[in-house]
């Protein structure tokens, strides 16, 4: 299995008036082939602007972007904009949390798929319809030939979700990038939608990337977990040993809510007493210093190295080994 996205010290920064934000501040992330990462945190955590960077989607001129990115062992912080194009419409796909803001209201979801097919291979219009149809019936849409003549309006949002995904994998692509995928839609639809894109993995050896809020979600169908914080991974490891042996205080907070052992579906993160710092003036230590139940005097001047607890685990946090001994893993489930 190699490497299908690698991100090495990456920082990702915007020009505001008058000051730097720095969104993305040191990540670092492999996904394996066929792999599924979660990417969960806070809100303005930078979840988003780390996956927006793996197809370089933010304005050249507002974002400065630096440290390594390779996306299929090829450099894309070096792309020059045809690269860029053949990346994103050959390697990696992305779906987004609306998919009306992917579909196009004019035209029925089948035409925007053909177009799709026939821009990345050359094949006839016949032939397109019929791959079209094929991907239809992958989504497990039902009907779907009826379903191809549709206007996205004419679609629920889970139909519609599924069709956004079926456009996404239009271009077979190697990776497929999500951005809250299912946030919008309802409990039941969530896991549906969860466990189609488990079983699109499966059958197409995917790598996955997806953004949520939800931990349930992650559970559901993560290989493996990233937490971030203040534009950091701050813990990240296999997602069975993150959910029942979290290391770091923010992770441990964050799971809190948790029930002994059983994951509700669709749990949403605990809320944390105080706020995220301030992404344009941040602490010289760790970012979680003034939240953090546990911080000692050196952790607001010394910001955290990443350290490997077991293969695979990686977590951030000047005190992991001292807060390990006052509070065992069963603290952090109760
Ligand atoms: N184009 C931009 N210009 C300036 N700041 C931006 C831009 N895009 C994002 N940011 C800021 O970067 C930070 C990280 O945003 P991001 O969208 O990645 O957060 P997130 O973890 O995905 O949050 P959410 O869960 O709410 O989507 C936020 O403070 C956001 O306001």
């Amino acid at each position: 299995m190699h490497d299908m996205i690698t991100l090495r010290d990456l920082q990702v920064q915007f020009f505001a008036p008058k000051k730097l934000i720095r969104a993305v501040n040191g990540v670092n992330l492999t996904v394996g082939q066929g792999e599924v990462v979660a990417l969960i945190g806070e809100s303005g955590s930078g979840k988003s602007v780390t996956l927006r960077s793996i197809m370089r989607l933010h304005s050249e001129r507002s974002t400065r972007i630096s440290g390594g990115l390779e996306v299929d062992g090829k450099d894309v912080l070096k792309m020059s904009q045809r690269e860029l194009a053949a990346l994103r419409g050959d390697t990696v796909a992305m779906i987004f949390q609306e998919p009306l803001l992917a579909l196009d209201p004019v035209y029925t979801v089948g035409a925007q798929i053909i177009e799709a097919i026939r821009r990345h291979k050359k094949v006839s219009k016949a032939e397109a319809h019929r791959q079209a149809l094929s991907l239809f019936q992958k989504v497990r849409i039902p009907s779907p030939e009826r379903r191809l003549d549709a206007y996205p309006h004419e679609m629920s949002g889970g139909m519609r979700q599924r069709a956004m995904i079926a456009l996404a994998l239009s271009c077979s692509p190697k990776v497929l990038l999500a951005d809250e995928p299912t946030t919008a839609l309802d409990a039941t639809v969530q896991i549906q939608i969860l466990l189609l894109l488990r079983d699109l993995q499966k059958e197409l050896g995917l790598s996955i990337v997806f953004v949520t809020h939800d931990i349930g979600a992650a559970a559901e169908v993560a290989d493996r977990i990233a937490v971030m914080y203040a534009g950091k991974i701050i813990e990240q490891g296999p997602a069975a040993e993150l959910l029942t042996r979290p290391r770091h205080p923010y992770t441990l907070s964050l799971l809190k809510s948790r029930s002994h052992g059983a994951l509700q579906k669709g749990q949403r993160l605990e809320t944390i007493g105080g706020a995220p710092p301030d992404l344009s003036n941040l602490p010289a230590g760790c970012a979680f210093a003034e939240r953090c139940r546990y911080a000692a005097a050196e952790c607001a001047g010394v910001q955290p190295r990443e350290e490997t607890l077991s293969p695979g685990h990686v977590v951030s946090c000047l005190r992991v080994h001292q807060i390990h001994q006052i509070n065992p893993v069963a603290a952090a489930t109760h």
